[in-house]
C-alpha cells in the first residue's frame, strides 16, 4: 500500500551524494560488495578494512533504519578511521515488508532495498572475532542477550531513551530523552558537517523526525524542542522539502496498515524483548483495537506458538489505536502460560507508580491471557519496559519452568519448599532459629534495618504454598514455648 508518490523530486534513481555513498562506500566498492564480503562470500574485502557497523535496534522501526543509514553515511563520509561505515538493519531482510512505513519512505526516496544489509546477511560474532569490528548503537543501548558479547566493540551510542547501561569512555554515549533518534543524528550532522547532507538524507531525517513526534503536535507528548529545531533546521537547509501533514499521514496510513498480516506477523511487526534471569519476554506494538485483536481466531494457541517458536515465556503485547479525537486508545495483553511468572508481570504493572499505567482489567477468553485498559494514554513501550525489567529481575529464575508448560506444578516440591522456606525465614526470622535460642519478637517492619526483606519485592510463590507454609507457622509458633525473659 502506497500513498501517492509525491514526496521525491523527479524519479531518477539516487541521485546525489547518497547515490555516491552507496557506490563509493567503502571506498571504492559498492554496498553489495561489502555485503557479500561481511556474508564471508568475499574475505580479501573483510580482510582489507576494518569495518565499522552502524546498528539500530532490533524492533528496526523507521528510526532506526534512518538514524543507521544517516549516521553511518555521516562517518562514512567524514571520518579520518581507515574503516569502511556499513549501517546494518537489526532484523532479517524478509522481515522489512512488515514495516510498512519504512517501505514507504525507501520507495518514495527511491532507495533500492536491495542496497540495504540486513542483520542475517552479516556475522557480527564472527566478524567481531577477527577484531576488525566496531560498532555505534542507535535508538537504542541495552543489546539482548545473544548480543552480549558484542558490548566490547561498542565505540559510540545515540539513544533516546533513559540509559540503563553504562558504556564507559573511550565510549561515546549521547542520550537525550528527544523525541526521536533521528533528531539526534541530524544535531550531529548538521553540527559536524552540514555540507554533506543531501536531500534524500535530509528528507529520511526530516520525515522520520515527524512520524517519531506525531507531526510535531504537543499533545502527543513526544516532541521536545529539540526535535522542532533540527526539523526546522532542515526545512531551512531544503525548502522544497515534502509538507509535514503530508508526510505525518502517509507515513501513519503505512505504518498502521496490518491488512492482510497473520497474528504471527502482527507481533513481528514492531517487536521488543527483554530478559532477566533467563526469562524472556517479548513486547510487541500491536496496531489494532483489543476487542478486535482478541476476536482473532484461534488466539491462544496463536500467541503460544509464537511463544514457543521462539523460545519467549510471556508475551505482553500494546495495542494501540486512535479515538474520534484522534487521541491514543491503549490496551495492555499479558500472555503467559506460567502462573507465577504471569501473577509477577501482572502485579508490576498494576501497581506501577513511575509511571502509574492506570491499568483496567478487561476480559478474555483464557486464563492464559490478562487485558487491561491501559488509562495512561502517554505511556508508550518505552516507559513500560522499565518496568517489566524490574519484575523479572525479581523473578526467581528456579522458579522459571521451560517456556509455555504450566506453572508451580512444574517446580518439584523440595523447590518450592526451599523457596518458601526462604521467604518466611527472611519475613519471620524466628522460624529459622533452632530451639536453645531464645525466640525474640520480631523486628517491627518499620524499624530502621537496613534493608527490608521486601525490599526485593514480595517472593514470587503460590497464594496456596504460602497458605500452607503459614498454617505450619502457627502449628509450630504453637509449639514454641514463650520466649524466655533475659535474666
Ligand atoms: N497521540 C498520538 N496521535 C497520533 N499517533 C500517535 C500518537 N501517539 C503515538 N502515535 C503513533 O503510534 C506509534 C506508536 O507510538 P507509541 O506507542 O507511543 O510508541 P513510540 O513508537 O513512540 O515509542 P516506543 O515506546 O515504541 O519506543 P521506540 O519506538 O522509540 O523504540 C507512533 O509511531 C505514532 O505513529
Ligand atoms: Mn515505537
Ligand atoms: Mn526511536
Amino acid at each position: 500500500m502506497c500513498a501517492s508518490r509525491s514526496w521525491a523530486r523527479g524519479s531518477s534513481p539516487v541521485p546525489g551524494s547518497l547515490r555516491e555513498w552507496r557506490e563509493g562506500f567503502p571506498r571504492g566498492a559498492r554496498m553489495t560488495d561489502v555485503a557479500r564480503a561481511c556474508r564471508g562470500l568475499d574475505p580479501e574485502l573483510k580482510e582489507s578494512r576494518p569495518l565499522h557497523i552502524v546498528l539500530g535496534n532490533e524492533a528496526c522501526d523507521l528510526d532506526s533504519m534512518v538514524s543507521a543509514l544517516a549516521l553511518a553515511y555521516y562517518l562514512e563520509n567524514t571520518s579520518e578511521s581507515k574503516a569502511a561505515f556499513v549501517p546494518v538493519l537489526n532484523i532479517p531482510r524478509s522481515e522489512l515488508a512488515l514495516r510498512g512505513d519504512s517501505v514507504f519512505m525507501l520507495s518514495e526516496l527511491n532507495i533500492p532495498e536491495s542496497s540495504l544489509i540486513f542483520r542475517d546477511e552479516i556475522d557480527l560474532h564472527a566478524l567481531h572475532q577477527t577484531g576488525k569490528l566496531t560498532l555505534s548503537l542507535v535508538d537504542h543501548h541495552a543489546l539482548p542477550s545473544s548480543d552480549a558479547a558484542l558490548e566490547n566493540a561498542v565505540t559510540e551510542v545515540l539513544d533516546h531513551r533513559p540509559l540503563e547501561q553504562q558504556y564507559p569512555p573511550p565510549c561515546n554515549v549521547t542520550a537525550e530523552l528527544v523525541g526521536s533518534c533521528a533528531t539526534l543524528v541530524t544535531e550531529r550532522i548538521l553540527q559536524g558537517k552540514p555540507e554533506i547532507l543531501d536531500w534524500q538524507t535530509a528528507a529520511l531525517l526530516h520525515g522520520t523526525i515527524i512520524l517519531d513526534c506525531v507531526n510535531m503536535a504537543p499533545e502527543a507528548g513526544k516532541v521536545t524542542p529539540k526535535d522542532s529545531k533540527y526539523v526546522a533546521q532542515l526545512e531551512a537547509q531544503f525548502p522544497d522539502l515534502p509538507n509535514r501533514s503530508k508526510i505525518f499521514e502517509s507515513l501513519q496510513k503505512a505504518k498502521f496498515d496490518v491488512s492482510g498480516l497473520t497474528t504471527e506477523q502482527m507481533l513481528r511487526k514492531d517487536l521488543k524483548t527483554i530478559s532477566g534471569d533467563g526469562t524472556m519476554l517479548a513486547i510487541s506494538a500491536v496496531y489494532m483495537d483489543l476487542e478486535v485483536f482478541l476476536q482473532r481466531s484461534n488466539l491462544t494457541a496463536e500467541l503460544d506458538a509464537f511463544c514457543q517458536a521462539h523460545g519467549y515465556d510471556a508475551l505482553v503485547a500494546m495495542t494501540i489505536t486512535f479515538n474520534p479525537h484522534n487521541e491514543p486508545v491503549r490496551h495492555l495483553i499479558v500472555f503467559c502460560p506460567n502462573m507465577d511468572l504471569q501473577s509477577t508481570i501482572c502485579g508490576a504493572l498494576e501497581c506501577s507508580h513511575c509511571p502509574p499505567l492506570n491499568l483496567t482489567p478487561a476480559p478474555t477468553p483464557n486464563p492464559n491471557l490478562r487485558a487491561y485498559h491501559q488509562g495512561n494514554a502517554l505511556a508508550s513501550r518505552k516507559k513500560v519496559l522499565p518496568i517489566l525489567r524490574e519484575a523479572l529481575g525479581a523473578y526467581p529464575s528456579a522458579m522459571k519452568t521451560p517456556s509455555g508448560t504450566p506453572g508451580p506444578e512444574s517446580c518439584s516440591q523440595e523447590q518450592m519448599d526451599d523457596e518458601l522456606d526462604k521467604a518466611i525465614n527472611t519475613l519471620i526470622p524466628e522460624m529459622s532459629r533452632d530451639e536453645e535460642e531464645p525466640v525474640l519478637p520480631p523486628t517491627p517492619m518499620n524499624s530502621l534495618v537496613d534493608e527490608c526483606p521486601l525490599d526485593q519485592g514480595l517472593p514470587k510463590l503460590s497464594a496456596e504454598a504460602i497458605f500452607e507454609k503459614c498454617s505450619q507457622i502457627t502449628m509450630a509458633r504453637s509449639s514454641i514455648s514463650p520466649p524466655q525473659k533475659k535474666k
